[in-house]
């Protein structure tokens, strides 16, 4: 079984590239099933989730290339609209396929897809955003089957400003007849790249970025080249790592805008942070404080970044309080973090971090993608040798994990066990 041998104590130092976000490669490969002719996607990371990605649109028809950092795909051969159950389980993002499908060729069946087991993660906005849009819906033997004629523009309201179920709403919605209001919609910068590329095919969205966004429909999308946006987890990953390794680190390709709320609490954590447009620089040399943070939808705190920065407060002076409201079960790695020594109690949604003076490595398993990312920071921090186990779920969203990190003087090696 492969894991990481990390030993702890080397600060991060230098430079890093930060590559396509996952979270906007994925919806956008998912929407290039709506258009008629070639979308060349650029910066789509290396990925798991991006390699399932691929065979689902494979899987449909669709002729896809990859060409180093580039995708290209073509999607006039779809044959058909059926996503197979094996691979919808694989991933949270394959539920992506469900708007796009419907929109297109009016009929998609799905199933209830996989992803982190942070909490329940139901599917019902997205259901219920497509009956809204006049899809009739039949759920049977753990299939959900949904078709239409034609969808038909509305107003929707979410109940929680939902990313995924804002991005399969704006992809429906872009090949509806008439107008679709989505209100409470999701803010994040993903949702953005994803209207910038159907917008570069032909589709009319205004609002994204906003909480009300209107879709104009259109007939037909045609294709495009595009290239993903940085990805801001992993900058804040990194930076993160860097800041609790005591280092000095520079990203470069993130919006420093899109990590506002982790740059302000690393700053009121006592951390150097400098940020101008796209490069981000940190910088700790000393011992760093406690803060509170409280998850939210963008521009909040990102609950994607909660077990990375937890991960850097159990070495922090003082106490901090860290709530989830995004997630109900996204406290796993508190465990796999206490065998490391740090002092975590949980009760519902909120954690009480006591700073220790230090960690100490010791074998540690993933328990989802970024509490795999917090293991890994707190493995760089400790004393000793850290073992992170199961590494599955690191590797569907962070790219090359230990050679990045290496290139930055971390001490980390992908071994058997
Ligand atoms: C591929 C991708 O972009 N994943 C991101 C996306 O996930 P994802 O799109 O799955 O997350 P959502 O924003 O939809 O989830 C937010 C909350 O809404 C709930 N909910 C969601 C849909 C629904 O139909 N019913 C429902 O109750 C969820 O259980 C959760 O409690 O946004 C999350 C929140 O920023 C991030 O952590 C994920 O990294
Ligand atoms: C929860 C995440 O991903 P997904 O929604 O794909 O499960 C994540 O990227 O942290």
């Amino acid at each position: 079984m492969d894991a990481l041998a990390i030993t702890g104590g080397h600060p991060l130092q230098g430079e890093a590239r930060i590559y396509g976000a996952k979270n906007a490669a994925l919806p956008i490969l998912a929407a290039s099933v709506m258009v008629e002719g070639t979308c060349v996607i650029d910066d789509v990371p290396e990925l798991e989730d991006v390699r399932v990605m691929i065979e689902i649109l494979r899987n449909l028809g669709a002729r896809v290339e990859r060409e180093g950092t580039r995708v290209v795909v073509d999607s006039r051969y779809i044959q058909h609209t059926n996503v197979p159950a094996d691979l919808m389980r694989r991933m949270r993002s394959s539920i992506f396929l469900m708007g796009p499908l419907l929109a297109r060729f009016g009929e998609v069946r799905v199933s209830k897809p996989g992803g982190c087991v942070i909490g329940q993660r139901p599917i019902d906005y997205h259901v219920r955003g497509m009956r809204m849009l006049g899809a009739a819906i039949e759920e049977k033997h753990g299939y959900i089957r949904c078709t239409a004629n034609r969808l038909h523009g509305t107003v929707v309201t979410l109940d929680f400003p939902s990313v995924g179920a804002t991005e399969n709403l704006i992809m429906a919605a872009a090949l509806a007849d008439g107008v679709t209001i989505i209100e409470n919609a999701a803010r994040e910068p993903e949702i953005v790249d994803l209207a910038n590329f159907l917008r570069a095919c032909g589709a009319v969205i205004e609002g994204d970025g906003e909480a009300s966004i209107r879709v104009v429909g259109v007939h037909h999308l045609t294709g495009t080249e595009h290239r993903i946006i940085g990805d801001r987890i992993v900058a804040g990953t990194i930076l993160i790592a860097a800041a609790a390794t005591h280092g000095h680190v520079t990203v470069h390709g993130v919006q420093s805008s899109h990590l506002g709320s982790l740059l302000g609490k690393m700053r009121e954590s006592g951390i150097r942070v400098d940020a101008a447009r796209d490069i981000i620089t940190v910088e700790c040399s000393g011992p760093y404080r406690a803060v509170d943070l409280r998850t939210e939808p963008f521009p909040g705190f990102p609950t994607d970044l909660q077990a990375p920065m937890m991960a850097m407060l159990t070495t922090a002076q003082g106490t901090s309080v860290i709530r989830e409201n995004v997630f109900e079960a996204r406290f796993k790695h508190v465990n796999e973090l206490a065998r490391m020594g740090a002092d975590i109690s949980v009760d519902m949604r909120t954690a009480v971090v006591r700073g220790v003076s230090g960690l100490s490595g010791a074998r540690v398993e993933c328990t989802d993608l970024r509490g795999g990312a917090a293991l890994i920071i707190a493995g760089l921090m400790a004393d000793g040798v850290t073992y992170v186990e199961n590494l599955y779920h690191v590797d569907r969203g962070y790219q090359s994990i230990d050679s990045y990190l290496r290139e930055l003087g971390a001490q980390i090696e992908r071994v058997q066990l």
